[in-house]
């Protein structure tokens, strides 16, 4: 069984969107097999986007990042990665298809509620800076 990461970005924490966007999670058929809400130091938040660093919105979206609460998770099911990838949405909400989280709720391209992993080798890594001691064996 595959599994991705997912993360309630603060603006979704913020506008208190959290049941909402687990309910669809849920009814899109993911299990959560963990899930807690941090708030990032910009620090952190620069660790887990160190891919995108020296691209021109690496500040905005690591000063966003930190800038609340956010609520990762550890989401289970055959293909999570690209079905949950699916599920949320093209990265600019006005370029999301109809009926995606993002298209949904997402007000900006940096502030878009719902981060998920973009590869099953990205969602190893991301899941064990979140959860570095989950076991991430099958579990049928
Ligand atoms: N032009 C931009 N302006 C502001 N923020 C941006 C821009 N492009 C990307 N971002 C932010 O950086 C995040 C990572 O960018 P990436 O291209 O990996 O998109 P993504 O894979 O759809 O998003 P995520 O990694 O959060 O799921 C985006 O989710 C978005 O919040």
């Amino acid at each position: 069984m595959e599994q991705t990461l997912a993360i309630l970005k603060p603006d979704c924490v913020r506008r208190g969107l959290i049941g909402e966007v687990i309910r669809r999670i849920e009814a899109a058929g993911f299990r959560i097999r963990a899930m807690k809400m941090v708030h990032l130091t910009k620090k952190e938040a620069e660790g887990f986007y160190a891919v995108h660093r020296g691209r021109p919105f690496f500040e905005e979206l690591t000063t966003f990042m930190s800038s609340g609460p956010c609520v990762p998770m550890v989401l289970e099911k055959e293909n999570a990665v690209a079905d949950f990838r699916a599920l949320i949405g093209a990265t600019d909400p006005a370029e999301a298809a109809e009926g995606t989280i993002r298209r949904e709720f997402a007000e900006s391209k940096g502030q878009n509620i719902v981060h998920g992993s973009d590869s099953v080798e990205n969602a190893r890594i991301e899941i064990h800076f979140f959860f570095p001691s989950i076991e991430l064996v099958d579990r049928r």
